[in-house]
């Protein structure tokens, strides 16, 4: 079942059209990346859902048009810290806690279960603005958090973090996903995005493309790749384009087929009656950042 619709938003800031009629889904238990270059819209759908800005369209939670109740049982760790500075870490926690409506007599546990979460327990009577960047981070989202939220929403919460601070947190999000939350999340960074069960990119306002990791990058070439070296890479490309093959010669001759596992013999066997050796032939993984860039064109 789809615990998050969006269908049709559109946002407009005057005559600008910032998103697009844009509908995707995120369904119970998923993991779904919001995708897009630096402006594509992803942050103000974000506030769309939270209910911050005017928008056209519909965004449904649970199977109904979402409202103030609903978005108590979403957690918002939005790009911007709303973290207090001159308040300790704990105490962060408990405005957060105070704010979303969590029980007194609930308070402290769920403070405790969170600072272990993502091991700031040393840390809890620090000053926010003593901590470094990636302790803040690591702050928000357990603030984010702190009301147990159906539904997580996470605005680029990697984003300025270093390479093993980010495994750690997608590690959190793998076992907060395992242990049966809903995720929405973006990011800049294609190695997370493999990390998604589900991929949404825009650009400009609008979706470009929507599915599994491997499925965007097989849409991306329309096949998979074969990488090949012959004793003679011009003259193979001609063959096999003459013989139908998509082929792209760029240093390196690709072939794209439908099945690079049937097709790898086909190939080499044509090239070989031509009285062409080969090398080599590969299947090529491609990686999402190719697949993006193919797809935005860049
Ligand atoms: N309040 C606003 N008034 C006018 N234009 C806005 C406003 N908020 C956002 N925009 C514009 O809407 C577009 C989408 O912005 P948005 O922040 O949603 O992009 P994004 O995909 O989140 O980008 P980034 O990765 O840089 O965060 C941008 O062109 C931005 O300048």
């Amino acid at each position: 079942m789809a615990k998050l619709a969006v269908k049709n938003l559109t946002i407009r800031f005057g005559e600008f059209v910032a998103v697009n009629n844009l509908s995707f889904e995120v369904k119970e238990g998923e993991i779904v990346g919001l995708l897009g270059p630096n402006g594509a819209g992803k942050t103000t759908t974000i506030r769309a859902i939270f209910g911050v800005i005017p928008y056209e369209g519909s965004i449904e939670f649970g199977g109904r048009q979402i409202d103030v109740s609903d978005r108590r049982k979403i957690g918002w760790m939005p790009q911007n810290s709303p973290l207090y500075l001159n308040l300790t870490v704990e105490e962060n926690l408990r405005f957060f806690a105070s704010i979303y409506g969590v029980e007194r007599s609930k308070v402290e546990e769920r403070v405790n279960e969170l600072l272990k979460l993502v091991e700031l327990e040393k840390f809890r009577k620090r000053l926010v603005k003593n901590l470094s960047g990636g302790m803040k981070q690591r702050l928000m989202l357990a603030c984010s958090m702190v009301h147990d939220p159906e539904l997580l929403v996470l605005d680029e919460p990697t984003a300025g973090v270093d390479p093993p601070l980010r495994r750690t947190f997608w590690e959190h999000f793998s076992r907060l996903n395992e242990e049966g939350k809903t995720i929405l999340v973006t990011t800049h960074y294609m190695d997370e995005a493999e990390n998604c069960q589900r991929l949404i990119l825009m650009r400009n306002g609008t979706k470009i493309v929507e599915g599994k990791p491997d499925e965007i990058k097989r849409a991306a070439l329309g096949g998979e790749v074969i990488e090949l070296r012959t004793s003679n890479d011009v003259k193979s490309a001609k063959i096999l384009e003459d013989m139908g093959y998509r082929v792209e010669l760029n240093g390196v001759l690709h072939v794209i087929v439908d099945d690079a596992a049937i097709s790898v013999p086909a190939v080499i066997e044509e090239l070989k009656r031509e009285g062409i050796a080969v090398f080599r032939a590969e299947t090529k993984k491609l990686t999402l950042e190719d697949a993006f860039m193919r797809l935005i064109g860049g």
